[in-house]
């Protein structure tokens, strides 16, 4: 398995430009499902997670075809309506999926994606939504059987406001009889990307972005081209990447309002950052400044996927920082890898812990936990001069394209072996 060698103290200085969201092309090809037709996609990041619904499409009968960053995805037939196992183990937002092919067949079944490193996710949310719909479930040996019925637009509620059981409730209702309206849906700028997919093939969905979405159900859908928004989480690993060896960063063609939540904490930590017409500009603090408290939650809130990144930087900082995790129960498993390298945490209860900044840290041999705790061990080790080894670098692989190209162009020592 491969592993990233990396010799930091260099700063990590440029000008980059990040290719489109793993959370925004994830639900977007589901969602060619639903299209009898040709989805053009530009703006595709290549990371495995993408070849992983690549696989998916392929394995119901979709035939795709990859042309540098653009995904062209004939869904005009499908020949199966169960998803293989193997493709949920591997990624657990293959659950996506579900909506749409309810929404397009009259039958589907999908295996549990049960845990995963992060937390328990559990799927109640996105079932009682498709029940909602009309769509009845029977859950056998650990399989999800969905029998369309008399798919109907309807009101859903949700109880807190889940990013894919939003996604699946969306792409179920596009093609359902009569109206559907989501309140307490996830704002997260990924669901007004899909909606702004969705619609460009034909659908009625409005209010994505707000706490309240309403779709019309439409009969038909037609062909599509459409580019995906750049990846906010990929954009604030960067920039912390710079902030964290004090070097200077500009990144081209950025959603700015996107950015927000994470800038925000960037700035408390001392960094300037500057927005212009086609970017953002970053210029790193002399002294890392802590942040008293760090509390993740839904967008607009500081994403939980940004939470190991800043927690590496914190680890570097001029005082205290308290990080509260509230999206996932288990989103700590980092921790332990930054102590070895010399960061001083300590758990306060299973999801507050207390970082306090340390001079430096060291080299040490650590192992990705998981995706972005994979990321947080990147930025800590680009910080200190010493050697650092990461392995299991196939959790950062899912969700960061080239990013050893990216960061040797930013002038980093860092190997892939
Ligand atoms: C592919 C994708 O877009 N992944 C993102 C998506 O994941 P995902 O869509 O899985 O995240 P959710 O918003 O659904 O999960 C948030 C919380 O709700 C809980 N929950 C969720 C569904 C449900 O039916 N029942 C339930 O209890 C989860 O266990 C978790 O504790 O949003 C997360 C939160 O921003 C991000 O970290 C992930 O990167
Ligand atoms: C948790 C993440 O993704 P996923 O939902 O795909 O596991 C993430 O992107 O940090």
């Amino acid at each position: 398995m491969s592993k990233y060698i990396i010799t930091g103290g260099n700063k990590i200085e440029g000008r980059l430009r990040i290719r489109g969201a793993k959370n925004s092309i994830l639900p977007i090809m589901a969602a060619t499902i639903l299209n009898e037709n040709l989805s053009i996609i530009h703006n595709v990041p290549d990371i495995s997670d993408v070849y992983v619904m690549v696989k998916i499409l392929q394995s119901i009968g979709c035939k795709v075809k990859k042309e540098e960053d653009t995904l062209i995805i004939d869904s005009t037939n499908i020949s199966s309506n169960e998803i293989d196992e193997q493709y949920v183990r591997k990624m657990r937002s293959s659950i996506i999926i579900m909506g749409a092919m309810i929404g397009r067949l009259d039958y589907t079944s999908i295996s549990h994606p049960g845990g995963c490193a992060i937390g328990s996710r559990p799927i109640d949310l996105h079932l009682q939504a498709l029940k909602d719909l009309g769509v009845r479930i029977e859950e056998e040996h650990g399989v999800i059987k969905c029998f369309r019925n008399n798919l109907k637009g309807n009101t859903i509620n949700f109880e807190f406001p889940s990013v894919g059981a939003t996604e699946n409730a969306i792409l179920a209702a596009v093609k359902a009889k009569g109206t559907t309206r989501i309140y307490n849906a996830a704002r997260e700028p990924e669901i007004e990307d899909l909606q702004k997919f969705l619609n460009s093939m034909g659908a009625k969905v409005k209010g994505a972005g707000t706490n309240y979405i309403e779709i019309e159900g439409v009969e038909k859908l037609t062909k599509v081209e459409h580019s995906v928004i750049p990846d906010r989480i990929a954009i604030g690993t960067y920039m912390i990447a710079s902030a964290i060896t004090g070097g200077n960063l500009e990144v081209d063609k950025v959603v700015i309002p996107h950015m927000e939540p994470i800038s925000n904490q960037l700035r408390l930590a001392g960094c300037e950052i500057e927005y212009n017409d086609c970017g953002i500009k970053l210029k790193s603090p002399k002294i890392i400044q802590s942040i008293d408290l760090i509390r993740t939650s839904p967008h607009p809130g500081f994403p939980t996927d940004m939470q190991a990144q800043l927690m590496a930087l914190m680890c570097l900082s001029n005082g205290t920082s308290l990080f509260y995790e509230t999206i996932f129960e288990n989103r700590f498993m980092h921790c332990s890898q930054l102590s070895k390298m010399g960061a001083d945490i300590k758990y306060i209860t299973e999801n507050i812990s207390m970082i306090k900044g340390v001079r430096k840290l060291h080299g040490s041999k650590v192992k990705s936990p998981d995706l972005r705790g994979g990321a947080s061990l990147v930025l800590a080790a680009l910080s200190t001069p010493d050697k650092t080894e990461i392995s299991d670098i196939y959790h950062i692989e899912r969700g960061y394209e080239n990013l050893e190209t990216i960061l040797k162009n930013l002038g980093a020592d860092i190997m892939k072996v």
